[in-house]
């Protein structure tokens, strides 16, 4: 069976703020959820009834505190990313914009952030982030890619973050010495949780679409392009 067999896919919305004169990039810090403590563009879930593009304002407006004009706001490209064993593919709607309306805030979920072009931090964000954005940045786009990304072997994972918990310790009693009364005491340990950089997974393939279709595409369950609206 192949691991990246798709049967379902999340349609997801990704916007990229840029300030084409000052050579800088908006990007927001997840705090928390998919993707927590990686930097990235703005953007999510699209809503039932909602189109990418739609969503893709609407999120922007509550993770950024920004608006853009629809008109203003261009795709930019549909990558499909493809967790191995997972049969949900998350096919994201890549859009720009450069300029927006309203004051740049910080939420409960992103902590916006210029960056230089020359400083984007590559090494905090998805690894197929430094694949496409650079093209995204040279005007490369529209980019339609398939991203694919391996489980990483346990050993690899890297141990960011320490919990000490206090938790009751219940001494076991042993076979030769009956003790009349066990008692329960209260003791300190601690345990590691592993958050590694993109969480459990690795990017192990990319493809891009060489030869842009005539016909405006989206990328298709099977990961064919099929459709795609500006
Ligand atoms: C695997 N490689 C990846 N590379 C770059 N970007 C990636 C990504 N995988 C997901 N993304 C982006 O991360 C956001 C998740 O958003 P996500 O938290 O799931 O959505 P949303 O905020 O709507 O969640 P709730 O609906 O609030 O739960 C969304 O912009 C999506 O495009």
């Amino acid at each position: 069976m192949d691991p990246f067999h798709l049967t379902a896919k999340k349609v997801l919305t990704l916007v990229m703020v840029m300030d084409k004169d000052q050579q800088k990039i908006l990007l927001g810090y997840k705090k928390r959820g998919f993707g927590a403590h990686l930097w990235n563009g703005f953007g999510g879930k699209v809503e039932p009834g909602e189109t990418p593009k739609e969503g893709a304002l609407r999120e922007l407006e509550e993770e950024a505190g920004i608006t853009v004009k629809p008109e203003k706001l261009y795709k930019a490209g549909i990558l499909l990313f493809l967790f191995e064993n997972d049969p949900v593919g998350l096919e994201t709607h890549v859009y720009k914009a450069f300029e927006h309306e309203g004051q740049i805030r910080e939420c409960d979920e992103m902590r916006p952030q210029w960056f230089n072009f020359a400083d984007i931090p590559f090494d905090q964000m998805w690894e197929d982030d430094r694949v496409w954005l650079p093209k995204l940045l040279q005007g490369q786009d529209p980019l339609f890619g398939k991203m694919y990304f391996k489980r990483k072997p346990l050993d690899e994972s890297v141990e960011t973050e320490t919990i000490a918990v206090t938790a009751p310790v219940t001494p076991v009693p042993s076979a030769t010495s009956f003790p009349v009364n066990v008692s329960t005491t209260m003791t300190s340990t601690s345990f590691t949780t592993t958050q590694p950089i993109n969480g459990p997974f690795a990017m192990s393939d990319y493809k891009f679409e060489q030869n842009l279709p005539a016909v405006p595409r989206e990328i298709a369950l099977d990961g064919t392009i099929a459709s795609f609206e500006n």
